[in-house]
């Protein structure tokens, strides 16, 4: 049989998995590609992989899509690298550029500023490099993954958008989940499964192994209090409702 082809992200919240999937040996059994999430979700709607670590927001729109994991990337309140930035307080904010590597929290900014924040906006697409060159003034940004820790004090407002859902909403935010594009044998996915739970139950190994690569991060503060990976009951509420204002907005 041929390897299954799996996209995963590339970012520091997805080391956990990588562990998991190297020290389990699963990784030998797949074929693993690592992307910014916007890629992961194109390579899953073109079929170009079976499986991939994809933003929530594009799940609705593959056919057969199915969610094969117990793990997810999701955040209780407040996330960290997922982030609203900007020169001035968000009631002078006239322009947002969203971030060209997401899919989920792009979405998450427009249902926050329609339904929650009550604002009208410009809205415009990020070029590379637009979180250091293009924000300023009147104009803020929303920038995902390792990128926020680059700017850290750069702006003197910061609206972590996870936080500003649970305000509103009471509930957990889940930004990707491990979605197939076709059905795959219940073996692959129990594999899958226990491959990525020996990074997320193995948290002290896995920050060890990274540690030396991130000298100026708290990985141990982000892994556990910043990001959450079980896809639970109370992540998969958030989810619902996440769908349903997205949903809205489209309509
Ligand atoms: C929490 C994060 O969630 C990410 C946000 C995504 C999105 O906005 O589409 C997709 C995958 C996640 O890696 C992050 O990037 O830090």
């Amino acid at each position: 049989m041929k390897k299954v082809k799996i996209s995963a992200v590339s970012y520091l919240n997805t080391k956990p998995f990588i562990y998991g999937l190297e020290h389990s040996g699963f990784v030998n059994e797949i074929e693993l590609s690592l992307d910014m999430p916007s890629l992961c979700a194109a390579k899953l709607i073109e079929n170009k992989v079976d499986v991939g670590l994809v933003p929530v927001a594009v799940i609705p729109q593959i056919p057969g899509a199915e969610i094969i994991s117990d793990y997810c990337i999701g955040a209780r309140g407040p996330v960290r690298t997922v982030v609203l930035v900007s020169d001035v307080p968000l009631e002078e904010v006239d322009t947002i550029i969203l971030d060209y590597q997401s899919r989920t929290s792009v979405m998450l900014a427009r249902v926050l500023a329609r339904f929650f924040w009550k604002k009208e906006v410009k809205w415009l697409k990020g070029e590379p490099g637009y979180h250091v060159r293009d924000i300023k003034g009147k104009t803020a940004g929303v920038v995902i993954g390792d990128r926020v820790f680059e700017i850290d004090g750069h702006y003197p407002h910061v609206y972590d958008l996870s936080q500003e859902w649970a305000n509103y909403t009471g509930l957990d935010f889940v930004f990707a989940c491990w979605t197939a594009n076709k059905p795959l044998p219940e073996e692959f996915k129990k594999a899958l499964n226990e491959a990525l739970a020996v990074g997320i139950d193995n948290m002290p190994d896995v920050i060890k192994e990274i540690a030396p690569q991130y000298p100026a991060y708290n990985l141990a503060e982000y892994y556990s209090r910043d990001i959450s990976y079980p896809l639970d009951d109370s992540k998969r509420k958030g989810l619902e409702l996440f769908w349903n204002y997205a949903e809205k907005l489209e309509s």
